[in-house]
């Protein structure tokens, strides 16, 4: 059984259409990466998957039940991480270590609780040493590592990772890659860096033209 699937999804965007009855599906373990031209709906596809844009058409499934309104997605969201494009879009606490416990805290744990899975988050990530800092003056590679801890520390079942080596220079894409691949969960991976895909897809997909293809 896959855990995400789409059947036949079509989502317009300004009546025009983004994806085109696209289907596909994700299963147990599996890392799949998804390719594309800039504007093909790659962000699109991941942004439906999780309930953030709704189909036209089509059927959007998760872990075993179809998913139509909020309170399905919300469930889906608190199983599936989305690492988004951009990390200024995921941080938004003071410091960091605030920003990682968000997650557990909204998950239901104590304050105490959560810090404590923040903190072994971000030790596990090599940047123990960020915690204190205020979230907004760190580098771009620093945040994009922080919004990865925030996203693991919620122990997704499935991970949705948006451009993840996205802006980071040698050092921080082969830290990124290097963190990505000692996960077990199951991944969509969009990227346009090859050899992030080379190294983590188990299997490979493009959107073209609103159109999903074998590569
Ligand atoms: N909020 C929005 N309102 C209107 N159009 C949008 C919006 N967000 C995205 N689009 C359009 O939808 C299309 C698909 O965008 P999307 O971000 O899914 O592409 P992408 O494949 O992820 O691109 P990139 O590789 O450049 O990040 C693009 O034409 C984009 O301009």
């Amino acid at each position: 059984m896959s855990l995400l699937a789409l059947e036949a999804v079509t989502v317009l965007r300004d009546a025009r259409p983004v994806l085109r009855e696209v289907s596909m599906a994700l299963g147990p373990g599996e890392r799949l990466a998804i390719t594309g031209g800039n504007g093909a709906g790659k962000s699109t596809l991941l942004r439906t998957l999780i309930g953030l844009e709704r189909p036209r058409a089509g059927r959007v499934l998760a872990f075993g039940a179809e998913r139509r309104d909020e309170a399905g997605f919300r469930e889906v969201r608190r199983r599936v991480g989305l690492l988004f494009q951009d990390a200024d879009d995921q941080l938004f606490s003071p410091t960091v270590l605030e920003d990682v416990a968000f997650g557990p805290l909204n998950l239901g744990l104590s304050r105490g609780a959560a810090e404590a899975v923040a903190r072994q988050r971000l030790e596990a990530f090599g940047i123990g040493g960020l915690g204190a800092r205020l979230t907004h003056r760190l580098s771009g590679g620093e945040k994009r590592l922080v919004a990865l801890a925030a996203v693991l520390a919620m122990d997704p079942e499935v991970l949705l990772l948006d451009e993840p080596t996205n802006a980071l220079d040698e050092a921080h894409a082969a830290q990124m890659a290097g963190l990505l691949d000692t996960l077990g969960c199951a991944m969509i991976l969009v990227s346009h860096d090859a050899s992030l895909v080379e190294r983590l897809a188990t299997r490979k997909l493009a959107l073209r033209d609103g159109c999903l293809t074998s590569v």
